[in-house]
């Protein structure tokens, strides 16, 4: 079975100024899938999620296509897209994602109440709900309390369920666990996992963590200075990575998780391992 892609990026290019920073990148997202954008600093990663939210700065210079749910979107910014073609996100920095000042339960009950149609009282509810859903101990105290009184585990969780709220067909979470120890990282990768299941929503995964993607996606896109050097199913990219920079990114986390990459990573060719 066949369906539409969530996300079709088509020859995206961007330039600042002289400078390209992506450079003819083409992928697809279907619904409900995992797709991890895995490359390096600097390579072009979070260009490319800005361009697909529609946020690029006003200096970029953006050509190709990116259509959601079948549209063009690509010289629309978020502001003014359809419904049915926004995109939610998830960023690195919880703490600059959420309004400092506004208690969790305010601003989680926004998308409840403007995208549900919920009362005050059934938004909150909701809200409670989704973030005990989340493994987050005691949410009806969780709420009341400013993002700043959140270890940054809690605070990230916010936003993924802040971003579930917005009930859209694609997320876009950068690099949402780069932040965080590895418990919490665990932590934020399974609520990542479990509302994509559940809600049958896309995810475009953004990462330079080989790790982190295997444990979410089993698809990837590897760019390397804006340009998309493989892609295919993660499990074929561990084990058979073909080039330079993927088999580099496959030791790197070898090294780090010897035991535990990927069931694939047990059957890992050794060549390229020996030389890292
Ligand atoms: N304002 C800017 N003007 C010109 N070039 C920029 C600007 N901001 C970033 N760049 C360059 O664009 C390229 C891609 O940046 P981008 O932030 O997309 O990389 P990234 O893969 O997300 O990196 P990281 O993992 O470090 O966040 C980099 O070479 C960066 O130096």
């Amino acid at each position: 079975m066949c369906s539409d892609p969530v996300l079709s990026v088509r020859d995206l290019r961007i330039q600042i100024g002289r400078h390209p920073v992506v450079d003819g990148l083409s992928f697809d997202v279907l619904p409900g899938e995992r797709v991890c954008l895995l490359g390096a600093s600097g390579s072009g990663k979070s260009f490319t999620a800005k361009a697909v939210l529609g946020l690029l700065p006003p200096n970029a210079q953006v050509q190709g296509s990116i259509r959601i749910q079948g549209r063009e979107v690509i010289q629309t910014p978020a502001a003014r897209r359809r419904k049915d073609t926004r995109v939610s996100m998830v960023f690195q920095d919880s703490l600059s994602a959420l309004n400092p000042l506004v208690s969790v339960g305010s601003q989680l009950r926004e998308p409840f109440s403007r995208h549900h149609g919920l009362s005050r009282k059934a938004a909150d509810q909701a809200a409670v709900a989704l973030l005990g859903a989340m493994g987050l101990d005691d949410p009806q105290r969780l709420i009341k309390r400013t993002p700043a009184e959140l270890s940054g585990g809690q605070r990230q969780r916010v936003c993924i369920a802040l971003a579930m709220a917005c009930k859209t067909s694609l997320m876009v979470a950068d690099e949402p666990t780069t932040a965080l120890d590895v418990v919490t990282q665990a932590q934020v990768l399974r609520a990542l996992r479990e509302h994509t299941d559940t809600a049958h929503s896309a995810l475009l995964f953004i990462t330079h963590d080989l790790h982190a993607a295997a444990q979410l996606c089993k698809r990837a896109v590897i760019i390397e200075r804006g340009v998309m050097i493989e892609s295919g199913a993660l499990d074929t990219l561990i084990t058979a990575p073909q080039h330079r920079f993927t088999q580099q990114l496959v030791a790197a986390a070898h090294s780090v998780y010897p035991t535990e990459l990927t069931n694939a990573a047990e059957l890992m060719p050794v060549d390229y391992l020996k030389s890292a």
